[in-house]
């Protein structure tokens, strides 16, 4: 390459994680992007080529240099959040899904189809969940279409990588008058006019992307999910929905169809290897044979399932099988904006399940043993394997892939990332960063190659 190929050089030490167990630290590295922010070279210290092509890039004003103490690393990848249930964060947790949905946040959403609401609201969120190193969310939007355009007006403006769906739902046995699609073929227009609108907005190189989102089954008639197969399958899109989450959720469908949910989604022609499935809790090994032979992910949200789905995500078994896995907020369900909470929750998830909990059993007895998360398996499902999910080149440094990344910067003044140059080796570092970095450590954002919320 040619020093007048590049758009922007930024230099530091860098950790990723490529591969399930493998943790790579790119000691004092130069990334250097093109014009769409995507990696074309990652040149250590000592390379020949890399003394050239930093002195080109001061001088032409485009080199960002990381101070020692910062270290870079991919941007987070939320892979399942409600946005218009941000103003509910935090509180009405009170109940299980089935009431839950009812009496509090079906009403919340559907304040959305005032799009001046939708507007004030979505430019804060994106605005912070950027704030807390949210690169790429996978957002449900509302029923109607246009504060469904107003969210991605927001993650164009702010620059966040987004995917967002309209939400059909049209069963009026399990939607509330108020806010549902009037008919199925209703839901599949508006579904259309959607995809086709937010294409027009986000341009080519779409830095926000449609998705078809069925809510969940008992919310959505036969018709209906068949329709938004054929469409995701016309207009090759995403798809999202939310999957056997609970016992109420699973004995529904098992009534209602005689399947279990992947079943039904898969006759419907929505398991597909761009589906990202929310929950997933209580999937069979047959489930996890049909995820795997479409390619579709699981949103893996244990925050939201330690409220809402009296179980577990068997975490271990799915990537064992090798299901596509990442992480989701799945906010308001959950209640931290930080997919680094979500993270951590994993993480404690994953012990629990693999030690049991029961202190009155023998410990042989009081869990099945299996191997709870590692910390770099935590990291990798927050950034790497979250990106595999969508099937885009986000959550790891290496040429071809977006840079999408965080500075993530030690000892800042109120945060608990703690760093002690003769104490921690870089492992350790790492270690530290995946449980301690909050909002206050991240001094840096970029999407695309280019720096955000500055
Ligand atoms: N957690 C969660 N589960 C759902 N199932 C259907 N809708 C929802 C929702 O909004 N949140």
């Amino acid at each position: 390459m040619g020093t007048a190929d590049f758009a922007r050089v930024i230099t530091g030490t860098a950790f990723h994680t490529p591969a399930r167990d493998r943790l790579e630290v790119l000691e004092d590295h130069a990334f250097v992007l093109d014009s769409t922010g995507t990696i074309t070279q990652m040149l250590p210290a000592g390379d020949a080529r890399r003394t050239e092509l930093v002195e080109a890039a001061r001088s032409r004003g485009v080199l960002e240099e990381l101070p020692k103490g910062s270290f870079l690393i991919p941007g987070l990848v939320d892979l399942h959040i409600h946005a218009p249930q941000w103003p509910q964060l935090g509180k009405a947790l009170d109940a299980p899904l089935e009431v839950w949905l009812h009496k509090y946040t079906f009403p919340m959403e559907a304040r959305f189809a005032d799009t001046a609401f939708a507007a004030e609201v979505y430019d804060e969120m994106v605005a912070t969940l950027l704030a807390h190193g949210t690169t790429t969310a996978v957002y449900f939007g509302s029923v109607e279409v246009e504060p469904n355009l107003v969210l991605a007006e927001a993650c164009l403006r702010h620059g966040q990588r987004a995917l967002i769906g309209k939400v059909a739902m049209d069963d009026p046995d399990n939607c509330p008058p108020y806010y549902r699609d009037d008919s199925a073929q209703a839901g599949l227009d508006a579904t259309r006019r959607f995809i086709t609108e937010l294409r027009q907005m986000a341009g080519e190189d779409p830095l926000v992307l449609p998705v078809v989102t069925p809510r969940f089954i008992p919310s959505c008639s036969d018709e209906l999910l068949a329709g938004l197969g054929a469409l995701a399958k016309e207009l090759d899109c995403h798809v999202q929905t939310h999957c056997s989450e609970s016992d109420w959720e699973v004995g529904h469908v098992a009534a209602r169809l005689g399947q279990t949910d992947c079943e039904a989604l898969s006759g419907h022609g929505l398991l597909t290897e761009r589906t990202v499935l929310a929950h997933s809790n209580f999937i069979t090994e047959d489930d996890m044979g049909l995820l795997c032979a479409h390619g579709s992910a699981v949103a893996h949200c244990p925050m939201s399932n330690a409220y809402f789905a009296n179980a577990v995500f068997p975490l271990r078994q799915a990537l064992e099988r090798g299901v596509k896995v990442g992480l989701g907020t799945d906010i308001s369900g959950g209640f931290s904006p930080s997919l680094f909470d979500a993270a951590r929750h994993a993480l404690m998830a994953s012990r629990h399940a693999a030690s049991g909990t029961d202190p009155s059993l023998p410990p042989e007895a009081r869990g099945p043993g299996s191997r709870p998360l590692s910390t770099v398996e935590t990291f990798w499902l927050a950034t790497a394997s979250g990106g595999a999910a969508l099937d885009l080149p986000i959550g790891q440094f290496a040429p071809g892939y977006r840079f999408d990344a965080l500075a993530i910067e030690a000892n800042a003044p109120g945060s608990g990332f703690r760093h002690y140059a003769a104490l921690d080796a870089p492992e350790d570092c790492f270690e530290k960063l995946v449980l301690t970095a909050d909002r206050g450590a991240i001094a840096r954002i970029w999407v695309d190659g280019t720096p955000r919320l500055d």
